[in-house]
């Protein structure tokens, strides 16, 4: 299968704290994966691991420290900016809060027709129309229920499948959708997310799906990478990282699902939790505090990948 995105041994520190208190916590640590077209592939893991700082450098909303991501076969962290906003198109962003998306004041139409007046994808006010048309009605919305409508007038879910649909516009490859689903009524999830499924069979889109829920990961990826304070720590097909897994961190997470934070925000302020802090400067498996099979090796090296079953896994468990 080819490759859409590959992450080369991507890195990125950031300082945190007063002069008189610095912290340097490495968020994304030597991460290298790749994201093929059509595919859907799941970042999960704890909140503070990692996850929103690869989509952020993937949208280039942060740089990395160190490391490359190839789009296509060219390398966005060396890119110009006017030659890297030719790939704004190609890659769109869901978040979690679609209410945070749109201005209340502001009709939500009006939003589709600027996109595509901006990219130039339509000549005609009714060409402007059928293409709106076609992508609501694939996230299962009607023109007549979505036009001249604010908002407030939409329920959670139904404004999150609006918010697919616009990123839709512009024919991308790949969709980021950063926690799409935290905020739906857990009824809904699955529907939605299901609508990666639909859109990869129908559209070849690829999808970086970044969640908490293993259980909507399970149903909807191809692949599946588990990430610990920076590290990838078990990566490979959806079935087999979360049926089967083999890293001790997999494995607990799976037994407990933690719930996303509503209140978490893409700019919100960075405050590290002392757990946080005492693992990110671990030198060894970042994990062996809280590990029930750690050894000794462990507390003092980082384990490499061992290839079990078709799944990589970052633990000396497997040497
Ligand atoms: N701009 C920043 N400055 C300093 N530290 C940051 C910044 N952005 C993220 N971090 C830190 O990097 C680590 C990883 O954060 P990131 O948001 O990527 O994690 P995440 O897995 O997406 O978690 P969440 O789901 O809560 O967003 C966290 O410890 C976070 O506090």
């Amino acid at each position: 299968m080819e490759k859409l995105v590959e992450i080369r041994n991507l890195k990125k520190i950031f300082s945190i704290g007063s002069i008189f208190s610095r912290v340097k916590i490495t968020a994304v640590d030597d991460v290298t994966f790749d994201l093929n077209f059509s595919q859907i592939f799941t970042l999960a893991g704890e909140s503070g691991c990692g996850k929103t700082t690869i989509a952020k450098i993937l949208l280039g909303f942060e740089e990395p420290t160190s490391g490359k991501v190839l789009y296509k076969g060219n390398d966005l962290t060396t890119m110009k900016h006017k030659e890297r906003s030719k790939f704004m198109k190609d890659i769109q962003a869901v978040f979690q809060n679609p209410f945070s998306s749109f201005n209340p004041l502001r009709k939500v139409d009006n939003y589709f027709f600027e996109t595509l007046r901006n990219f130039e994808i339509a000549k005609t006010q009714n060409e402007a129309i059928e293409i709106i048309k076609e992508k609501l009605l694939a996230v299962g919305i009607s023109f007549e229920e979505f036009r001249e409508k604010y908002p407030s007038e939409f329920s959670g879910g139904q404004l999150q499948r609006i918010s697919i649909a616009r990123s839709l516009l512009t024919n991308p490859s790949l969709l980021i959708a950063d926690e799409p689903v935290s905020m739906v009524d857990a009824s809904l999830r699955m529907s939605i997310v299901n609508l990666f499924k639909e859109l990869r069979d129908k559209f070849g889109l690829s999808v970086l799906y970044i969640t908490h829920d293993l259980t909507t990961a399970y149903y909807v990826s191809d692949k599946v990478a588990i990430m610990f304070r920076g590290n990838l720590i078990e990566f490979g097909p959806a079935e087999k990282v979360l049926l089967n897994p083999k890293h001790p961190y997999t494995k607990l997470l799976r037994e407990s699902v933690p719930e996303a934070d509503p209140k978490r925000k893409w700019t919100s302020r960075i405050k590290l939790s002392e757990l946080e802090q005492e693992e990110y400067a671990k030198l060894g498996c970042k994990f062996a505090g809280r590990c029930p099979e750690v050894m000794d090796i462990c507390r003092k090296n980082l384990p490499d990948y061992y290839e079990v079953d078709g799944v990589k896994v970052k633990c000396f468990l497997y040497r």
